[in-house]
């Protein structure tokens, strides 16, 4: 019986191929074009599948479709350890050194809401003998496409949700996946030529995060909470129609932890980091140029935004008032002095941050950081240009405990109760709480590095209370001065007065 059926089927395979050699000689490329175009139609009639393609490249200029690379990563994701045959890829920028996917000719099945699809990665070559030795993309002609198949009954899930949910969800797992970056920007005479661009960027590996950031546990919530707000916020804001941006100020003594908090929020909302240095802008322009090209899922980082530059020529002058009375820091009067070149205005900066332009792409957060945050103009940090203030204090509890458990990896200790205590009378940055508590041998165990910060915080407070003595003394003794002062002025009016009455003679 098997035999028979081989042998009958064998026969009918063997008249297909002769039918199909003829049809190729014998019939003129018009006529069989036609043909195949009526075969196609009649077998679109009876076949309830649909068939929609994805090309790897697509437009005029070949540029690799964003919606190949979703699909991939996509199916990557879900499906691929269904595949059979996989293909293993170094994808660039990415935290996983290999990707795979499914190879060419493969086919796995999805389901979305119930129901069913089936994937498929294909190649064809348009011309596989032409070698091409100018082709970018590969030297004879491949093209390679995604096919997704779907019964016709469910073309309305299928082209107006399930496409969007796998293309969202492929660039969502891109976005995770990627490695975080770190641009800064270049001076403008950089700025032409080939391949020259406006930032340049580094691999952003810092190892700071929210779990290690050491501050009130309250207020990190606090942030938190507003971060995933903001993420989640893209039809809140549509709806009140308001740009989806917002602006953070750091404010806080140094080595409160600004900088570390930008890392920790950059990791938390997976966006890039793009430091603008102010002082390297020479004009308004430039700086429009410049916010133009940062893209949406981003951080725009403007650190110690009171000395980048003089933003008005009343506080230029109230600067210099300051500069007379207290030596300056080396590195920041470098950046001074290069600013002044720099004529990027407090209108300009404002454009920035909320003028027409700041509102393309969405999705971005602008964070100012300072020591001095009373030295900025109001304009510049109202509510609504920088959304929220968060200031960054001196080492309280919570702030050591997290410092604690990062450095020397213990949550309580009898030595915590003193420590805590101090910390309530003292001024000490959670840097130089950090920099104590890091043991500097292997010999140095938890209790010896508790007890030097239990020093160091000593030494602290008595020098805190020096400093509030000389203060009192220096106070008192400019009461005194100002007493003695006005006194002496009394006297001299009453000198004055006596001496009129004995020039004219009379009382
Ligand atoms: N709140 C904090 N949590 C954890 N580590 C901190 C914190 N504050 C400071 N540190 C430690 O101290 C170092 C310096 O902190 P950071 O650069 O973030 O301070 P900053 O507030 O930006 O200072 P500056 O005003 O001088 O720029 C960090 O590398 C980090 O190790
Ligand atoms: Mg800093």
């Amino acid at each position: 019986m098997m035999g028979e059926l081989w042998g009958q089927m064998g026969s009918v395979m063997a008249t297909v191929v002769f039918m199909y050699t003829i049809f190729e000689r014998f019939f003129p490329p018009t006529i069989r074009d036609r043909l195949q175009a009526y075969a196609q139609k009649l077998t679109n009639h009876f076949n309830p599948y649909i068939q929609i393609t994805f090309p790897e490249f697509s437009g005029e200029r070949l540029k690799k479709s964003e919606a190949y690379t979703a699909i991939q990563t996509y199916l990557s994701a879900n499906s691929s350890q269904r595949a059979k045959k996989l293909k293993a890829e170094v994808v660039k920028d990415s935290q996983t050194p290999l990707v795979l996917s499914m190879d060419d000719n493969e086919e796995i099945t999805d389901e979305f809401q119930g129901v069913k699809v089936w994937w498929s990665a294909n190649k064809v070559s348009s011309n596989p003998q032409r070698y091409n030795p100018f082709s970018y993309y590969g030297s004879s002609d491949e093209k390679r496409f995604y096919k997704l198949t779907f019964h016709k009954s469910y073309r309305d899930i299928i082209t107006m949700s399930y496409i969007k949910h796998v293309l969202e969800e492929g660039k969502e797992i891109e976005m995770s996946n990627r490695q975080l970056k770190l641009y800064t920007n270049n001076p403008s005479s950089g700025w032409y030529g080939y391949k020259q661009s406006k930032w340049s960027h580094i691999v952003f590996e810092h190892p700071a995060s929210f779990e290690t950031l050491a501050m009130d546990q309250k207020r990190k919530e606090d942030i938190l909470k507003d971060l995933v707000k903001f993420k989640k916020g893209k039809d809140y804001y549509a709806k009140i129609g308001k740009a989806w941006k917002r602006g953070y100020l750091l404010y806080g003594p140094p080595g409160t932890g600004k900088s570390t908090m930008i890392a920790a929020i950059a990791k938390f909302m997976n966006y890039d980091v793009y430091d603008l240095e102010l002082t390297a802008v020479k004009d308004n322009n430039e700086l429009r140029k410049l916010l133009i090209e940062t893209p949406s899922k981003s951080i725009t980082v403007i650190e110690d935004i009171d000395c980048s530059l003089d933003l008005t020529g009343q506080r230029k002058q109230k600067k210099e008032e300051v500069e007379s009375e207290e030596p300056k820091d080396p590195m920041r009067r470098n950046e001074e002095e290069s600013s002044k070149s720099s004529k990027v205005t407090l209108s300009g900066l404002l454009n920035f941050i909320d003028g027409i332009w700041s509102a393309c792409g969405g999705e971005r957060i602008i964070i100012f950081t300072t020591n001095y945050v009373e030295k900025l103009d109001p304009a510049l940090i109202r509510r609504g240009r920088m959304d929220k203030h968060i200031e960054m204090s001196y080492c309280c509890y919570d702030s050591f405990k997290v410092l604690a458990k990062n450095y020397l990896d213990v949550e309580s200790h009898l030595l915590f109760g003193r420590i805590g205590r101090l910390l309530e009378d003292t001024e000490m940055s959670p840097a130089d709480v950090a920099e104590n508590l890091m043991p500097t041998s292997v010999d140095e165990d938890v209790e010896i590095c508790l007890e030097k910060l239990i020093k160091a915080l000593e030494k602290n407070k008595e020098e805190k209370a020096r400093k509030k003595a000389e203060e009192e003394a220096q106070k008192k003794l400019e009461e005194k001065e100002k007493e003695e002062s006005t006194k002496m002025k009394e006297m001299s009016k009453e000198k004055t007065r006596e001496n009129v009455v004995k020039e004219n003679g009379f009382c």
